[in-house]
């Protein structure tokens, strides 16, 4: 599952990016969180989360490490028995991976729920339909009629019957200060994360280390997979994983390059 083609091919002049190039994927995702700046759904800043993502990636040596698909099993199975799951797309998450995140959401029953640090009425709407435009149906984070507690800034913004209410969240590409904050509301938090040592996957109950674009399809695969397990198989799932294994898997793959 970590094999870009399960992008989908919908981004203008992608066909420009040489295919047997050495390092494609990460030209295409630049390409694409550059395309993204220019549509108004990314923040300039993306740019640098982006890099700072390149780097690690380049590290753990561009593919989903075996530590990484457990994980993304794992969150599949918090999704599939939660009452409430929620997905949180910003900027660069629309821009990567819009329609991977909407099945996502129709594989595992979650709503999707735009949440930006760079809070603006436009951003909002421009990704929301950039959402719709890639098969959503119902997109939250518009209304923003609740906040989330002990954190003073726009990204505290957030639906009462979205983020707000929610059992299980998704929070991808997240800073440490909301993921924490989230984690005190009691949610149990699915990071995805690149750099291991960032503090949103060191406070989150299942870390994923792994680039979205190969995370978020592999999430859907093992949900559908599941899709017919009872709650007892996915209970189990959930309970033997380790958080602080896959983390010091993630690290040491990036440090010694083993697995
Ligand atoms: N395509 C990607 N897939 C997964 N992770 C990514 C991707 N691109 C960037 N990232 C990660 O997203 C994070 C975005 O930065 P952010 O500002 O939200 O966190 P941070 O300040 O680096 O860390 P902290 O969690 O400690 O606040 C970075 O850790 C970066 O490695
Ligand atoms: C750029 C971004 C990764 C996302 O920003 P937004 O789309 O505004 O939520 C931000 O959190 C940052 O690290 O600077
Ligand atoms: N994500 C914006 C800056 C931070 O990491 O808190």
């Amino acid at each position: 599952m970590s094999d870009y083609d399960t992008v989908s091919a919908d981004v203008e002049h992608e066909e420009e990016i040489p295919e047997d190039h050495p390092r494609y994927q990460d030209l295409l995702t630049r390409h694409r969180i550059e395309q993204g700046v220019e549509k108004g759904i990314t923040h300039l800043q993306g740019m640098h989360a982006e890099g700072r993502g390149s780097a690690f990636d380049y590290l753990l040596g561009e593919e989903t490490i075996p530590s990484a698909d457990e994980a993304e099993r794992v969150a599949a199975a918090h999704l599939l028995l939660a009452d409430r799951p929620v997905l949180s797309i910003n900027g660069n998450v629309a821009a990567l991976v819009p329609g991977e995140m909407v099945d996502l959401a129709e594989a595992t029953g979650a709503d999707l729920e735009v949440n930006l640090f760079n809070r603006t009425p436009e951003r909002i709407e421009a990704i929301a339909d950039h959402l719709r435009d890639h098969g959503a149906e119902d997109v939250k984070g518009v209304e923003a009629d609740a906040r989330i507690p002990n954190l003073d800034h726009q990204r505290a913004k957030v639906d009462a019957d979205g983020i707000h209410a929610a059992d299980v969240v998704v929070v991808p590409l997240e800073d440490g200060d909301r993921a924490e904050a989230l984690e005190a509301m009691g949610k149990t938090e699915i990071v995805i994360d690149l750099n291991p040592l960032s503090r949103s996957p060191q406070v989150a109950e299942v870390p994923i280390v792994d680039n979205i674009i190969r995370a978020v399809p592999n999430m859907t695969a093992h949900a559908r997979d599941l899709a017919g397990a009872d709650e007892s198989e996915l209970r189990a799932i959930v309970e033997t994983f380790d958080r602080e294994a896959a983390l010091e898997a993630a690290e040491t793959r990036i440090r010694t390059g083993d697995l």
